[in-house]
């Protein structure tokens, strides 16, 4: 695959990384990758994560750590013009940072946002989505089970769909195989979403997870809810639990 070339305007739209607004994209990545990396969800430059305001998409550069970044090393895209390019392999940047590439996830997090319509998606390296495919490749399992665990519930129904899903409900979520270049992982995440509608995230074996959501909350609370799950998945496969369980509960629930 080619990759993609960048192209700037003239005065280079500083001001759409200047506000003094913290929710304001340009200084929220920065906040939020410094709060990942406490985590280990984005160590060693690796995962990342990126905002869509309206047709804007703000996203952060490639390689740098990603907890030390600042809003003027954010690039934005226009989705719209992103559309109308003919080149669809050319990202068209309403502003590129000078001395940096946009980040390797770039095409990953366009699709959630075109077509999940997301807010925000994020990559993490997390250990536990790790581990997590490592056990299912065990198993030759292509995707992650579990209910009956209350932190499900932290999970939207699915895309176009209103509530959360229920502590009975049964969360699922696919695995993709790993890719020796990240934008290579584009096709395969995007039939993951076509074969899961309802999904939002997909595991990529040996490498992290996607995650995407409406807006920053969402996918931060589905992020954190799905870490929590593969920590207790790879925890309950240690004491030899099933992720997985059709026990009805002994005392009927109420509706
Ligand atoms: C530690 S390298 C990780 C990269 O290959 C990639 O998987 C990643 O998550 C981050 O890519 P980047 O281009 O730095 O935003
Ligand atoms: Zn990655």
């Amino acid at each position: 695959m080619c990759p993609p070339t960048t192209s700037t305007s003239e005065n280079n739209n500083d001001h759409l990384v200047q506000s003094s607004d913290p929710n304001h994209p340009a200084n929220l990545i920065p906040a939020l990758c410094a709060k990942f990396w406490t985590l280990g969800w984005v160590t060693g430059t690796g995962g990342g994560a990126s905002i869509r305001s309206d047709d804007l998409v703000y996203l952060a550069p490639s390689g740098v750590q990603k907890e030390l970044m600042k809003p003027e090393d954010i690039y934005v895209l226009s989705l719209a013009a992103q559309a109308q390019s003919l080149d669809k392999r050319q990202r068209v940047y309403l502003r590129s940072p000078a001395n940096f590439k946009p980040s390797q996830c770039t095409p990953l997090f366009l699709a959630a946002f075109t077509k999940r319509n997301a807010g925000c998606c994020i990559h993490t390296h997390s250990h536990w989505a790790v581990l997590v495919t490592l056990i299912l490749e065990t198993q030759g399992s292509k995707e992650f089970l579990i209910n009956n665990i209350e932190q499900i519930k932290g999970f939207g129904k699915g895309f176009g769909k209103s509530g959360n899903l229920g502590y009975h409900d049964t969360l699922r979520i696919p695995v993709i195989e790993n890719t020796a270049h990240e934008e290579d992982l584009t096709e395969f995440l995007e039939e993951a979403m076509d074969q899961y509608p309802d999904t939002y995230a997909v595991l990529v074996r040996r490498h992290g997870v996607y995650v995407w959501g409406e807006n920053v909350h969402k996918a931060k609370t589905m992020c954190e809810s799905l870490d929590y799950l593969f920590q207790l998945a790879v925890e309950m496969k240690q004491l030899g639990l099933p992720w997985v369980t059709d026990i009805e509960p002994t005392i009927p629930t109420r509706k």
